[in-house]
């Protein structure tokens, strides 16, 4: 679907959608329970492909995924206590790393074996550490094609044990032992054999087997970052308080509606979003990265409510090591604002839907602005009066047709994207956000 949007100003209140990392993990630790009810999901293609999976492997989920809608509040999940059976059919994970990379971890579990795979981008992703980590602990896990990607074909059970295991790849294959390993008979412990990135996530998963009653502590730090390892006992059980957990907002949906009132919010006008409590997500940085470009923001932490007006804003250096996600929408910032911003530490973001580093680059240059793409550097020279209207590929990637809606709010004339559909994956009420907030949005064909 093409997306047609005409530099606008934008302003009013929006509310932010629930967190797509919390509702993974809600709900896949709905299923390593007997039961719970996780309250303000989110709902989208990918938690949808999580809540599947923990179909297929014998819980149940009210309502099923296919029927969720806006209207889906809550969802009833009656898990399958910790013991995984043998799905009927392959699992497909659809386009969701999250789902492939922790459904792995439960698949380990099972006394059988489990087959999952996903679109063509999710089959190039890398998921070889998570497979060695799991054949060092004795579970036969491989790739069908052998080159470290999906389809992926994995025979438990797992009892649990110490492994090591690279952090630089992807955090994700961390959350997946600690979740699985709770369930085993020994507990899981792992160690890091390079530093930990994306470490922030680790933190969501620690906070949220809290939450349901899990016990998992880093080695050697009081949080992910800086960490040598983690450790979680096995035998535990999943039971989140009052049988009940609810989602808290996405700070990575936040940032591309901090990033439209910086760029765009109308002069005497702002740009306000609710939902947005403290948590363990290290996306909460766009506020401090706004402010540093010299955006007018504030934050009331206890309100959970975040107002941006607009203010002319200068380049500045952003480390993304703890916030992949981030890239995109502090690209599409840099590309308005004046002067450089070099956004590093971001090899890692290469591994995601697709090289976001490259997409952001390329599709950056096609409005005009002027970037220079090292291996773990992004830089963009930015300058708000070069970007013109084009039409820019969205990559089939949520987050590279959501940041580049935030530069084309600010390109003269209109800018079209390509694949506008793909904001399913995570905010799939992004357009009809901004339209709400005044932005000129037209979805064609
Ligand atoms: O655990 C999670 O919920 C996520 C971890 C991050 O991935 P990596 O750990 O692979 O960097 C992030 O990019 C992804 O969007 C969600
Ligand atoms: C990389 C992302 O998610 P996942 O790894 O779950 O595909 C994302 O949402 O930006």
């Amino acid at each position: 679907m093409d997306v047609h949007v005409t530099r606008s100003a934008v302003g009013g209140t929006a509310r932010a959608p629930p967190s797509k990392s919390y509702t993974h993990r809600a709900l896949l630790a709905a299923g390593y329970s007997d039961g719970a009810t996780v309250a303000s999901p989110l709902v989208s293609a990918d938690t949808r492909a999580t809540a599947r999976a923990v179909i297929a492997f014998g819980g149940s989920v009210d309502p099923v995924p296919a029927e969720w809608d806006a209207e889906t509040d809550a969802v009833d999940v009656e898990g399958f206590d910790g013991r995984p059976a043998v799905p009927d059919d392959v699992i497909d994970c659809g386009n969701s790393g999250t789902t492939t990379r922790l459904v792995t971890g439960t698949a380990a579990l099972g006394d059988g074996g489990t087959v999952l795979t996903g679109d063509a981008s999710l089959r190039s992703r890398p998921q070889g550490p998570l497979l060695d980590a799991l054949t060092d602990l004795g579970v036969r896990a491989e790739s069908t094609r052998g080159n470290g990607q999906a389809p992926l074909v994995v025979f438990g059970p797992l009892s649990g044990g110490e492994v090591a295991i690279p952090g630089d790849v992807s955090s994700q294959y961390v959350t997946a032992l600690l979740m699985a390993g709770a369930v085993t008979d020994d507990g899981v412990e792992v160690s890091l054999t390079t530093e930990l990135k994306s470490a922030p996530y680790v933190d969501i998963t620690l906070e949220l087997l809290a939450d349901f009653g899990v016990t998992a502590d880093p080695v050697g730090s009081e949080t992910a970052d800086g960490a040598a390892g983690f450790v979680v006992p096995g035998g535990q059980t999943y039971a989140p308080e009052g049988g009940r957990y609810a989602v808290p907002g996405d700070f990575s949906s936040i940032s591309y509606l901090v990033a439209a009132g910086a760029v765009a919010a109308a002069p005497d006008g702002a740009v306000r979003i609710e939902g947005a409590r403290p948590s363990a997500q290290g996306d909460a940085a766009i506020v401090d990265v706004a402010d540093r470009m010299g955006a007018s923001i504030e934050w009331d932490r206890e309100a959970g409510v975040i107002t941006v007006e607009r203010s002319a804003l200068s380049g500045v250096e952003v480390d993304v090591g703890d916030t992949p996600d981030l890239l995109p929408t502090i690209a599409a910032l840099g590309a308005v604002a004046d002067g450089d911003t070099r956004i590093t530490n971001c090899e890692h973001v290469r591994y995601k839907e697709t090289d976001r580093v490259a997409a952001m680059a390329e599709e950056l240059e096609r409005l005009g602005a002027a970037t220079t793409e090292e291996p773990d550097v992004l830089t963009v020279h930015g300058s708000e009066s070069d970007l013109r209207g084009a039409t820019v590929d969205g990559r089939a990637d949520h987050r590279i047709v959501m940041a580049l809606a935030v530069a084309a709010l600010a390109a003269e004339g209109t800018t079209t994207i390509r694949g506008g559909e793909h904001v399913d994956v995570s905010f799939p009420t992004f357009f009809e956000t901004m339209a709400d907030l005044g932005a000129t949005v037209d979805r064609g064909a």
